[in-house]
Formats: C-alpha cells, sequence, structure tokens
C-alpha cells in the first residue's frame, strides 16, 4: 500500500494506492461505518462486504438526485448514524458524488472517504471535493466541495468492471493530457487500451499519474476560481448533451472535447484538434455526435460557468496547454452547429 497525503486549504485526502478493500477495517471503525453502494456492485461484491453496514441505491446516473439522497437520508436516520459516523462511497462517481453528498448534508455533515471502483471515478470524480446530484437534465447542479478523508484505490475490483467503463474513464484521462500532460499524452498515443488492461503496473502508475495530476490542480484553487476551471476542459458541450441523450459521461466529454478543440483552432490557432479526434476513437471514444445544436446552446446557457451572457470555456493552446475565456453564445454557435450535423 502506498500512502500519500494531500493536504487542501481546508483538509487533507489520504491516497491508499496499491490497497485493497480487505484493509478497510485498518482505516475506519466498522460498528460507526456505512457503506453507500449500487445494486450492480453489491452483487459483485456481497461477500467482501460482509460484516459491514451497507446501504443500497439503484445503479446509473438516472438516479443520482435529490429522492436518491432522501431514501439514504432516510436509512441512515433509521440505522441509527450519528455524527460521528463515517460514510464511505464504494461505487463508481454516480455513488461517489451521491455519497459525498449525502454524508455532507447529514447532520450538517460526517466524515467521508472513498472507494473508487471504476477508471473515471479513480482518476477524477471521487477527487477534489465535488459532489452532488443532477437536477432534471442538468448536470451536478446541487452540490458542495468538501474533501473526503481517504480513497482506498483496490485495482482489482476493476475485473468487474465493464469494457465500457474502461473507455469512458479514458475520456478524462485524456482530457487531462490535454489539459497538463503533453508527455501523457505521447504515452497514450504509443499504447493502446488493451496495454493498459493486460498490465498492472502500467494502469496503476497512468492511475496514480492522473489521480496527483487532479489533486495538484485542485490543491491549487479548491474552490474553482481560477485554474480549477481546466478541469472542465470538454464538460461544457458534453453536460449539455449528456442526459439529454443518454449519454455514458465519457462519450459525452470526448465529443465536448472535440468541440472545444475546434473552438480552440478557430480562435487560438490549436493546430491539434485531429490528433485530438484520433487518440479519441483509438481508446474507443465518439469524437462525433449528431444533436440538436439550438437545444445544446440553450442547455449552455444554464451551465454552472456562465457569467452573464458569457460562458468561461476551456480552450487548448496546444496539447498540455489550457486556457479558459470568457465566450458569447454567438462565438460558440458556429463550431456546435458544424459538429452537431456530423454523424455518430
Ligand atoms: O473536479 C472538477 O473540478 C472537474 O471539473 C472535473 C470534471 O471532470 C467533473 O465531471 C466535474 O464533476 C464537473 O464539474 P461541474 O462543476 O461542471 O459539475
Amino acid at each position: 500500500m502506498l500512502k500519500k497525503i494531500i493536504k487542501y486549504s481546508t483538509d487533507s485526502t489520504i491516497f491508499y494506492f496499491d490497497s485493497s478493500i480487505s484493509e478497510l477495517s485498518k482505516i475506519v471503525d466498522q460498528t460507526s461505518t456505512f457503506i453507500i453502494t449500487d445494486d450492480n456492485l453489491y452483487h459483485h461484491y456481497q461477500k467482501k462486504l460482509k460484516g459491514w453496514n451497507v446501504l443500497l441505491i439503484k445503479a446509473g446516473e438516472k438516479y443520482k438526485n435529490q429522492n436518491t439522497v432522501n431514501e439514504i437520508i432516510g436509512q441512515l436516520i433509521e440505522k441509527g448514524a450519528d455524527r460521528k459516523s463515517i460514510i464511505i462511497g464504494f461505487g463508481g462517481g454516480v455513488v461517489t458524488d451521491i455519497a459525498g453528498y449525502v454524508a455532507s448534508v447529514y447532520m450538517r455533515g460526517v466524515s467521508f472517504g472513498f472507494i473508487p471502483t471504476s477508471i473515471l471515478a479513480m482518476v477524477d470524480a471521487s477527487i477534489g471535493g465535488k459532489n452532488g446530484v443532477d437536477v432534471g437534465i442538468y448536470k451536478n447542479m446541487v452540490g458542495i466541495i468538501r474533501q473526503p478523508k481517504f480513497l482506498l484505490y483496490d485495482y482489482n475490483v476493476l475485473k468487474t468492471l465493464p469494457n465500457e467503463e474502461w473507455v469512458n474513464g479514458f475520456a478524462e484521462i485524456i482530457k487531462h493530457a490535454c489539459i497538463k500532460d503533453a508527455a501523457m499524452f505521447k504515452l497514450l498515443e504509443k499504447q493502446f487500451l488493451k496495454d493498459f488492461q493486460k498490465d498492472k503496473l502500467l494502469l496503476s502508475k497512468l492511475i496514480q499519474r492522473n489521480a496527483l495530476l487532479k489533486a495538484k490542480v485542485v490543491q491549487e484553487d479548491e474552490f474553482e476560481q481560477g485554474n480549477r476551471k481546466l478541469l472542465n476542459f470538454g464538460h461544457t458541450l458534453g453536460h449539455a448533451i449528456e442526459n439529454t441523450y443518454q449519454l455514458p459521461h465519457g462519450h459525452a466529454v470526448a465529443i465536448g472535447m472535440v468541440g472545444a478543440a475546434y473552438l480552440s483552432k478557430g480562435l487560438l490557432g490549436f493546430s491539434n484538434a485531429e490528433k485530438l479526434v484520433t487518440i479519441l476513437e483509438k481508446y474507443g471514444l465518439p469524437a462525433f455526435y449528431t444533436f440538436d445544436a439550438k437545444d445544446a446552446l440553450l442547455k449552455m446557457l444554464s451551465d454552472k460557468k456562465r457569467v452573464k451572457n458569457t460562458i468561461n470555456y476551456v480552450l487548448l493552446k496546444t496539447i498540455g496547454d489550457a486556457v479558459c475565456r470568457p465566450l458569447t453564445i454567438q462565438e460558440i454557435q458556429p463550431v456546435v452547429e458544424a459538429i452537431s450535423k456530423t454523424f455518430k
């Protein structure tokens, strides 16, 4: 087990890399811990979770809403959880987002930690304290920024991860490479998804590199006043189409990154949009999708990055160097319209 402590402005998170679920009892007291997971994962990990208090939610983004939060809070009350209780989210991004949010509002806040079980949750969703729920089709409209006490990484859980979820997670890895790590972009160009699936060491290094890259960005700007916004690369258009077309998050982000890359080409002379398309497709992600551009532009106006009539859009100068620019809908519109007509 490799332990790394990341200090944020108010709290610290301990990252237990190369760990195992069986080590959880060394980190928390079993009797005061409540593990939130989804029915799919519970089916696979029932035996490993034996003896722990488990609260179940239904699997899927469509259950990432206030109703699920209320149900879980009801169960916590029923089971006698108090202010000293610890909540653990055991699952992918939907589970960790809900668990972190529930923990932050239950009795005005109890401690929490995560055991991320998907690539996406390991490199992105469980890190940085953004936890919350969707409101209708609007992504993460309600939430908080509050850091987990710990993250426990057990790569064995990836054995049950469906291939499409590996693909999904690589969207956020490619995003990190685009905004901050040109060398990682090169590595990803050289390797294939299968290489990471087969080679545990290669994978654990990649996960750690991404987790620490994100943690560092958050450490420098926990409450998203500056450079944390860069982590939203691909998410403005991505969030505007994700729930409307029930796209997996990684797919929506991939399409969003391509949109942002073409915007960057026009506005900043970014010359590698085609390279991005190639790498996304190589990792099984869609680069293009047919969608209703008018509707997507309208949804963007409800984005959290909108300030009056501009949207803080994340653009690329080069691979590995991103910037945030306020753009009007009129500036965004031609590119969104152009890419919305490309086929699936
Ligand atoms: O942690 C962040 O900050 C990010 O922007 C990372 C994103 O990949 C993540 O999906 C995040 O939840 C989106 O943030 P939001 O504020 O646009 O909901």
